[in-house]
């Protein structure tokens, strides 16, 4: 059974695993991390949950989903810190994992081959509409890819891009929905609206 926390109880492999859970901003990423870390928790596994120290829109430490779930995270500014906090847990949650260094994939390779659930969410495209940081390598190592969808916002089909409607060409532009919307793929390349 998919992200179920029996694979860790009796088993003998000493291999763990990486799902990741991609999509669009307000597709539910967060929540269902959420989720699958209160899971383990209910299961008395250890857990450890990280996030990127630079993503500071709703808390210091905690991930916050945008309808306020919200679960304590340990924030850190690289991956390899991720490696050193991370290895004694059974399940390591990974959020926002679009801002986090190249290394990532490298680090959910060591955490998994030593036995650990890793479970990362971030965002799969950019507001360009391109590939993310490390999410799509990731996504080409992980065992499981969930990816979810959130509401377009101008017609109300499934949404998997995120439209920038602030002003800014950067990356890198931290915000809510004053500065993105979800967007379906007509909506999105249809330009000028
Ligand atoms: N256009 C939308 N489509 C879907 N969910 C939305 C939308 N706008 C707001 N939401 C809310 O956002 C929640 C998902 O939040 P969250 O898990 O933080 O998403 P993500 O981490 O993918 O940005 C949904 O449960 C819903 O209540
Ligand atoms: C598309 C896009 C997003 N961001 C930022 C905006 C938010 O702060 C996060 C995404 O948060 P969510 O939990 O997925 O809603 O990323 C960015 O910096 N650049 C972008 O292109
Ligand atoms: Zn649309």
């Amino acid at each position: 059974m998919l992200f179920s926390e029996d694979r860790f109880v009796g088993r003998d492999t000493p291999y763990g695993s990486i799902e990741v859970i991609c999509g669009s901003m307000f597709s539910g990423k967060t929540e269902e991390l959420i989720r699958r870390m209160r899971r383990a928790q209910l299961a008395r596994l250890t857990v450890e949950i990280f996030k990127p120290a630079m993503d500071t829109r709703y808390h210091h430490t905690n991930i916050t989903s945008h309808d306020s779930n919200s679960i304590s995270s340990t924030p850190v500014d690289h991956s390899s810190t991720i490696l050193q906090l991370g290895s004694a847990a059974n399940v390591v949650g990974i959020d926002e994992a679009q801002f986090f260094d190249n290394e990532l994939p490298n680090v959910c390779n060591r955490l998994a081959n030593g036995g650990i659930r890793v479970i990362v969410a971030g965002l799969d495209m950019d507001f360009m509409g391109l590939p993310f940081g490390p999410v799509p390598a990731l996504m080409s190592i992980a065992e499981h890819v969930t990816k979810m969808h959130a509401v377009c916002i101008r017609c109300g089909a499934p949404a998997n891009y995120s439209y920038r409607v602030a002003k800014g060409e950067q990356k890198l532009l931290l915000g809510e929905k004053d500065h993105y919307e979800p967007r379906c793929r007509a909506c999105f390349y249809r330009t000028g609206e």
